[in-house]
């Protein structure tokens, strides 16, 4: 089958075994150009088999893989890997080379002069948050966990790919620096447009950065192909559910937003004025208010605010121009629950 124009990357009923075990069985994906695509699943369903297919560091025992129109296996692999980038966990910078040498490794490779390579290396040390005063010198062993990370990132982009591959590239960092660096790294992708395809086996990694999520089960069977709004709001096999399982809720009031529907019936009552879940200080009469796409774990936080929402207490919803359009209650957030987890059929 072709690959669709806005594809970067496709596989085509890949197939890889290894000593006779399978670990992928017969995989068929498409990667979307200037898409953030993440593979979750257990360990060992063939997440990073299928990862380093794509940039020929594992080759396939059947099938085609196609990379910005071209077969890879047409692709001298070594002229394919300087293409491509390529993120691990613990990155794997050369410790006796400073970050600045790791930095311009590629470009250096590819023949770059040292001014030009100096610029680059300054330019992404600061877009991945280092100061290139402070940091281009250091040796890795002198960096925490996270900016090691940062600066494999910035080695991966040194020649502003068009494709990243990331294998748990946060994998090695402490909670509170991961849920950072992903965040800033969705950002950075977003305004570079790099292709990402990601792996990770955290759900929740998985859900905040994706804008599609693909879930895996054992030999890279896709269970679920989606944005991680659907995933988690209607897994689509047992898989998927179990691997969304607890914390559901908890997911769905991060990714779930309110609307229309979810509003209290009958006509608004309050004046709709002041500002998102603040208390105006109009007077007493007004109440807090909360926006229309508001997320809703910032409504349950509104809600939580307004002394008797639990006594038929509510929150004033305005639209984008501040319009009063309806209030919401604790019912409301009950409501927006129902409805992302209705199935298709049923809101049909
Ligand atoms: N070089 C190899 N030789 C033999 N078997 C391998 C090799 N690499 C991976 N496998 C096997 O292939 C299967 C898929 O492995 P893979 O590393 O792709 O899974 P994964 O989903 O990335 O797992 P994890 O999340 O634990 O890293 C596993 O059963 C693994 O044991």
């Amino acid at each position: 089958m072709p690959a669709s124009p806005g594809a970067a990357i496709r596989f085509d009923a890949v197939r890889k075994e290894y000593a006779g075990s399978v670990a992928v069985d017969d995989l068929t994906l498409e990667v979307r150009e200037g898409e953030l695509l993440v593979l979750v699943g257990p360990s060992g369903c063939g997440k990073s088999t299928t990862l380093r297919m794509a940039n020929r560091l594992v080759e396939p025992t059947s099938g085609r893989i196609v990379l910005g129109g071209e077969d890879v296996t047409d692709v001298d692999p070594v002229a394919l890997r300087r293409r491509i980038g390529y993120v691990i966990q613990n990155v794997g910078l050369f410790p006796h080379r400073t970050v600045a040498q790791n930095v311009a490794t590629v470009p250096r490779l590819l023949g770059w002069d040292r001014r030009r390579a100096r610029e680059r290396v300054d330019e992404l040390l600061t877009l991945v948050g280092l100061d290139p005063q402070r940091y281009a010198r250091r040796w890795p062993h002198e960096l925490s966990g996270g900016e090691r990370q940062r600066v494999g990132v910035a080695r991966a982009l040194a020649t502003d790919p068009p494709v990243l591959l990331m294998d748990e590239p946060f994998g090695a960092v402490d909670p509170v620096g991961r849920a950072r660096l992903q965040q800033e790294f969705a950002r950075l992708q977003r305004e570079l447009g790099t292709t990402v395809m990601m792996v990770t086996h955290d759900i929740d990694e998985a859900v905040r950065m994706a804008d599609r999520v693909v879930v895996l089960s054992r030999g890279a069977r896709v269970e679920q192909l989606a944005a991680p709004l659907d995933v988690v709001a209607r897994p689509a096999s047992p898989a998927v559910a179990d691997l969304v399982g607890r914390g559901r809720t908890a997911r769905l009031l991060a990714l779930g937003r309110l609307e229309t529907a979810d509003l209290d019936p009958g006509t608004p009552q309050g004046t709709g004025v002041g500002t998102d879940t603040e208390q105006s200080a109009a007077g007493p009469s007004v109440r807090p208010t909360v926006r229309l796409g508001a997320e809703l774990g910032d409504v349950v936080a509104a809600l939580t605010e307004v002394a008797d929402a639990l006594d038929g207490g509510r929150l004033d919803v305005l639209d984008a121009d501040g319009r009063a359009v309806g209030t919401a209650s604790p019912g409301s957030v009950v409501r927006a629950l129902h409805r992302l987890t209705a199935s298709e059929d049923a809101e049909a």
